[in-house]
């Protein structure tokens, strides 16, 4: 007799309802991603994506492969992994950052210093792309790895490696330049993160001015911000002012990170941004993410390209490298791992508001 065992349920996950604020939104183009299936629809499309990674460094992609039962789908799993593991099993697969320099397995709350003392309420758990399938993972999750494995194999190969042809040819390259150096083929900084944000207490809030997570760029090549409706996120525009993201429904925000900015030798910028308190009709709702972040492989030398005539012309005004080494990707990340959110004196423009470190040879900012 065969005994079939049927996976265990997965509690839905019931999103909030989306603010009734009339809040300061950020203005992001969407790029429809139904119109790049061929070279000649991505052509179509190459001046849009380049205007909005230029001006904003953020986009939102619709139209892409994922159907909204899947997303829904991942955001229940998203908030199974906190919410469905004990804190024993957690403890098994808790991720060794500081050490390490990766983010691989749980990251516990009150690990990272945010301001005045003020710890994260941020509890997440990161599967590198390449260890999915394969990896060892909590037992909650092992009936799903197929699953989520499959996840990200189609998001890599639709959203990513569309976004990274687009930029290719943005700078004059072949589209396929940055595909092969992205892939499963090598160890890289890519991976999925499913997050829960829980609010902090009336204090804590007071006292870091509701910040949750402290403004950054990410220091890899793209990430992916699966849109959820609790209003949390922000990104800070060219003139310096923070706006919140509007939430899409089943959109995806794309966002460039540092690899970009160094590759481009400065030609593209990532974007700053936070993620704050929410909006008071939305405080009572914990906020489960789903993000996805792509790293170039590790050995990929992050020095401005020279087959692009775009990356030639049009460089820097400041560089952030302060001796002319060029970082790999896998030492820069492994680096800016390893030292964000501990509690080092960092240099302090009080007045702009912006703390100071160098990371891997790069002069990093942390805005407030
Ligand atoms: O949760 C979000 O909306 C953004 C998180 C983020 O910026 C990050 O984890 O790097
Ligand atoms: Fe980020």
């Amino acid at each position: 007799m065969t005994i079939i065992t049927q996976p265990p349920v997965v509690p839905h996950f019931v999103q909030a309802e989306t603010t009734k604020e009339n809040l300061d939104w950020a203005d992001l183009d969407a790029v429809d991603l139904s119109k790049a299936k061929t070279h000649e629809g991505r052509k179509g499309l190459v001046k849009q994506v380049h205007d909005a990674m230029k001006n904003d460094g953020f986009l939102f992609v619709t139209n892409h492969s994922v159907t909204p039962q899947q997303m829904s789908r991942m955001f229940d799993l998203s908030n199974y992994a906190v919410d469905n593991v004990s804190d024993e099993e957690k403890q098994k697969y808790v991720g060794n950052m500081r050490e390490n320099g990766t983010y691989r397995g749980y990251k516990p709350r009150k690990f990272w210093h945010i301001a005045g003392g003020v710890r994260d309420q941020i509890e997440q758990y990161n599967m590198n792309f390449r260890e999915i399938k394969d990896g060892t993972h909590p037992e909650p999750l092992r009936p799903f790895l197929s699953e989520i494995d499959d996840f990200s194999d189609q998001i890599h190969s639709d959203i990513i490696n569309t976004i990274l042809r687009l930029i290719a040819m943005s700078l004059e390259l072949d589209e396929d330049y940055f595909i092969q150096m992205h892939d499963r083929s090598a160890n890289a900084e890519t991976f999925l993160r499913f997050v829960n944000y829980f609010p902090h207490p009336e204090e804590e809030e007071n006292k870091s001015g509701g910040v949750w997570l402290k403004g950054h760029t990410d220091f890899m090549t793209l990430t992916l911000l699966f849109s959820q409706p609790v209003a949390s996120l922000q990104i800070m525009t060219k003139d310096g002012q923070w706006k919140w993201v509007k939430h899409v429904e089943n959109g995806v925000l794309v966002n460039i990170g540092e690899a970009i900015e160094f590759l481009t030798g400065g030609y593209y910028k990532p974007t700053i941004h936070r993620v704050r308190q929410p909006p008071l009709d939305q405080q009572n709702k914990t906020r489960v993410g789903l993000l996805y972040f792509c790293s170039a492989h590790d050995d990929v030398v992050l020095r401005p390209i020279a087959e692009s005539p775009v990356v030639q012309k049009g460089g820097d005004s400041e560089s952030r490298l302060l001796d002319d080494k060029f970082p790999t990707a896998g030492e820069y990340g492994k680096a800016r791992v390893m030292a964000y959110g501990g509690t080092q004196a960092l240099k302090q423009d009080v007045q702009k508001g912006i703390d100071e470190e160098v990371v891997a040879g790069v002069l990093l900012r942390h805005y407030n």
